[in-house]
């Protein structure tokens, strides 16, 4: 028994859910209700298999949705199907509750991967189906890349499995392609050589050849099969590395930030001509998995989102676009969703690590030395520290103006952020208790509204005072302690620091800015001081200059 659920209708008509339900003989949920009659239901022979030839009115949409009844009972699918559409579509976007069809291309279950004693990611587990584009997105450092990587097979995981069409994968996914960032090409080599570069399906050299025209025609490059990376303009280069992922003819598509690196015009016409590639079939493709960082990128593309959260990287929550495409950016529904995505990337995460408080000396000038051991918290994980300058984040406050509140979205569009730049400076405003995040809304604490006004020292003790309370700032709280326990001279090396206490917990390059953000955080609260030709840092009573 299949269901449908019909979405966001006005109510405007006599039609109740009753009678949708048993014209339907099926459990049917309406929202609202939809405008049809008996006499126009009646008529759903006049239906077309073919969704691209649905009407535009409701009565041709309840044909369509008899239609699919049947047409899911008679292919027994598994689930519950849900149909749903928007008020001011003229089109159907067809969906079951988990799939678009019940065909699962790729499958994460329980997948993690750790680098040295650094956990990368954890217990990832989702499907992607075929006819479904999925996008991950997070903040910086969540580990979208890698989950990219891990379903491309360019990178294995240390635990749980991937399986690609039911088999477990071992290896380079060879129905996958991918599409990266920074293009990848050879510059050494032509369009056409790039794109050839990759086919190895093909049985000759024409047949090759053949392939890489194909893929070159389809993405628009033809009459450049003979130039080189260096004489095309950005938008061009990433056609190219289009045209190589496509002219593979990948089952799975995978795309690491494909659009990122153009200007805002190229990449939109590169994503419009993309969707209409999938939509047509003209691709052999059948599913996308694509990362982003931008919600308005992820919210028009995709229809599903997996929000990943960090430290490490994991699964906070999966979310699905009930929109057809063309997503009509400026309608309430996509600007609801966006809103919604905004809300949840920026809930902060409540790490479990987090439970035991240190106690530590709210005063700057106190000299108690702890009797914490430095190991104490060596193994819970110290909540990653937004790589962001706090001179920044008050200048965020300098935004609100004489308000207390503001819309998230509103906020990243005065500050013309994305999500990306924005997510950092909040949560540093949320560490350092200035800021407080709710369902969409960012407001200014007591604390903020004080914070704004105040003068250069009194923002510094208050600074001082949260990153010293803050849990989120465990780790600057470890160095101060570590500085205070050291005997007489207070100093430690910077090297001490990375192998004692951050590359237990991070990567080596995050453990290195982590280790930045911690000194550029500690010196404006004139907790600690660093002196840079001998790589050490000192507690700030002391001016290494006098040594
Ligand atoms: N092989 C590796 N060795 C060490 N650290 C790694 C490795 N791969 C990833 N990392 C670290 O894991 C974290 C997640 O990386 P990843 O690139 O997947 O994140 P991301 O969400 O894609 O970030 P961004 O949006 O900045 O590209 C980062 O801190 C990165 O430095």
């Amino acid at each position: 028994m299949c269901s449908l659920t019909l979405g966001n209708f006005r109510s405007r008509s006599r039609t109740s859910d009753a009678f949708l339900s048993s014209v339907f003989s099926c459990k049917v949920c309406c929202t609202h209700s939809l405008r049809c009659s008996r006499r126009q239901t009646k008529t759903h022979s006049l239906f077309d298999s073919d969704i691209c030839r649905i009407g535009k009115t409701a009565h041709s949409r309840a044909i369509f949705i008899t239609q699919w009844k049947t047409h899911v009972a008679s292919k027994r699918l598994a689930g519950r199907a849900t149909l749903h559409w928007s008020c001011k579509s003229t089109q159907v976007t067809l969906e079951e509750e988990q799939q678009k069809s019940s065909v699962c291309t790729l499958q994460f279950k329980n997948v993690g991967l750790q680098v040295g004693k650094a956990p990368i990611i954890r217990d990832i587990n989702f499907e992607l189906f075929e006819g479904e584009i999925l996008c991950l997105l997070g903040p910086s450092g969540s580990g979208k890349s890698t989950v990219l990587r891990i379903a491309a097979g360019l990178t294995r995981p240390t635990q749980g499995s991937v399986y690609y069409r039911g088999k477990e994968l071992h290896g380079i996914n060879e129905g996958a392609a991918i599409v990266f960032q920074n293009f990848a090409l050879f510059p050494w080599l032509t369009v056409s050589e790039n794109v050839e570069l990759g086919i190895r399906s093909a049985k000759s050299k024409t047949q090759r050849k053949a392939k890489a025209e194909k893929a070159i025609d389809m993405i628009g490059l033809d009459g450049y099969e003979n130039a080189y990376p260096k004489e095309l303009s950005g938008g061009m280069r990433q056609r190219v590395g289009f045209a190589r992922a496509i002219a593979v003819e990948p089952e799975l598509l995978c795309m690491d930030e494909p659009f990122s690196a153009l200007d805002v015009l190229t990449g939109e016409n590169l994503k419009s001509e993309l969707i209409r590639l999938w939509q047509a079939g003209e691709i052999p493709t059948k599913s996308i998995l694509i990362v982003t960082h931008s919600i308005e990128e992820a919210v028009g593309l995709a229809d599903r989102i997996i929000i990943l959260g960090k430290d490490p990287g994991h699964i906070r929550t999966l979310l699905r676009i009930p929109l057809s495409h063309p997503r009509d950016r400026k309608s309430r529904s996509f600007q609801n969703l966006i809103d919604q995505v905004y809300t949840l990337l920026s809930r902060p995460d409540a790490p479990s690590s987090l439970k035991e408080k240190i106690p530590v000396d709210v005063s700057k000038k106190s000299t108690v030395a702890s009797s914490t051991k430095l190991a104490s918290n060596e193994d819970s994980k110290y909540p990653t520290l937004p790589s962001v300058r706090i001179g920044s984040v008050a200048g965020l406050l300098s935004f609100f103006g004489d308000e207390r509140c503001i819309d998230l979205y509103r906020l990243g569009q005065r500050l013309q952020l994305d999500v990306d730049d924005l997510y950092p400076l909040l949560e540093a405003g949320v560490i350092l208790n200035i800021l407080k995040v709710t369902e969409g809304d960012v407001m200014l604490t007591d604390q903020g509204s004080r914070f704004s006004v105040a003068s250069i020292d009194d923002k510094k003790s208050m600074v001082r005072e949260a990153l010293l309370q803050s849990e989120g700032a465990r780790l600057i709280q470890q160095i101060y302690r570590l500085l205070q326990q050291t005997k007489r001279v207070h100093r430690v090396p910077e090297e001490l620091i990375l192998d004692t206490i951050l590359e237990k917990h991070f990567s080596p390059a995050e453990s290195r800015r982590q280790l930045e953000v911690a000194i550029e955080w500690g010196r404006y609260a004139e907790l600690f001081g660093y002196d840079a030709p001998s790589g050490e840092l000192f507690l700030d009573e002391q001016d290494p200059k006098e040594e």
